[in-house]
């Protein structure tokens, strides 16, 4: 029960993404107290761990198909549709608790706002077509705009802008090699899947990346992180369009995913 639990919730994307808030919170200007930092966290985690649950309820045909998903707690009969929709339900509550008492009514809003897009648009249109990868996206990069929103930030401010939208950038190539390395899984499935010929090769994923890598060097540019962290981030980059450059897969998907912790580090050793 709790193996399978532990993967219906999904803890490391789940954690990424509250991750991914913490950023929103450490680049509020005046600076964010570690309490309002810590129900960020929380709070993200817990909706995406209970977004994860959902969507595996809604996706449990699916899975059953996929080497990279059969062993799933739904596919495998440890958790019924009903218990698994009762512990998704239950984090998603325990989130919107812990981010309405942080930061009031606006990002629990935000981070349910979320989740109904993801569970609501992305998930059926996955079905359907090949751009709802394009639609997903949204909801992962608003775990920035929740942290940001625990603060009292101001949502159409361009520091917070630029941030949620390179890990919207982000997301694509994220998922391009996952798609690559589970390839034959997905055309068991018969999902359409959004440019399912790309590999880390294909000129369309080197732009992509190349696009997100100079993305990232806005962030030193404004200002956004500075001192020793810029050139960091700089380096970052680089890395990135090297390892595209060389095919390096495996080690460019773990190094994207260092994304969200790098920039919460920068902001945090800078606070
Ligand atoms: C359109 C948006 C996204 C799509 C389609 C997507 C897709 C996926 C898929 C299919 C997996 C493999 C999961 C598994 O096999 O159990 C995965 C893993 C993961 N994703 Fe994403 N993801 C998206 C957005 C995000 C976001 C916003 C974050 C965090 C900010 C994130 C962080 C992760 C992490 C940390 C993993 C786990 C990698 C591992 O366990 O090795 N993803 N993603
Ligand atoms: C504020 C907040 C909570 C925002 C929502 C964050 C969130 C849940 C992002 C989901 C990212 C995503 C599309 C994951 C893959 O789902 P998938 O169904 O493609 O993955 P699978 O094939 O492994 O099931």
């Amino acid at each position: 029960m709790i193996a399978g639990t532990g993967r219906l919730l999904r803890p490391r994307l789940a954690l990424l993404n509250g991750i991914a808030a913490m950023a929103g919170c450490l680049l509020a200007p005046e600076g964010a107290a570690m309490s309002l930092i810590g129900a960020s966290l929380a709070g993200v985690t817990l909706l995406a761990a209970g977004g994860s649950a959902l969507n595996q309820v809604m996706e449990r045909d699916l899975d059953l198909l996929m080497e990279r998903t059969r062993h799933r707690p739904l596919p495998t009969g440890e958790l019924s549709p009903r218990a698994a929709t009762a512990i998704g339900g239950i984090c998603i509550v325990a989130g919107l608790v812990v981010l309405a008492g942080a930061g009031g009514i606006f990002p629990p809003l935000l981070g349910a706002g979320a989740l109904a897009w993801y569970l609501g648009i992305y998930t059926p249109l996955k079905r359907r077509t090949p751009f709802a990868l394009l639609a997903g996206a949204v909801s992962g990069a608003v775990p920035p705009l929740v942290g940001w929103a625990v603060t009292g930030g101001n949502l159409v401010d361009f520091r917070i802008v630029l941030v949620a939208g390179l890990l919207y950038l982000w997301q694509i190539p994220h998922f391009w090699l996952l798609q690559c390395r589970h390839a034959e899984d997905y055309r068991r499935t018969g999902l359409p899947l959004f440019a399912p010929g790309v590999t880390a090769g294909s000129p369309v994923f080197r732009v992509w990346i190349g696009a997100f890598a100079a993305g990232t060097l806005l962030l030193p540019l404004f200002g956004i992180i500075g001192g020793g962290a810029a050139l960091g981030f700089c380096a970052f980059s680089l890395l990135l369009v090297l390892l595209a450059l060389s095919r390096a897969d495996v080690a460019l998907f773990s190094s994207l995913n260092l994304f969200p912790l790098l920039i919460v580090l920068a902001l945090y050793l800078q606070r």
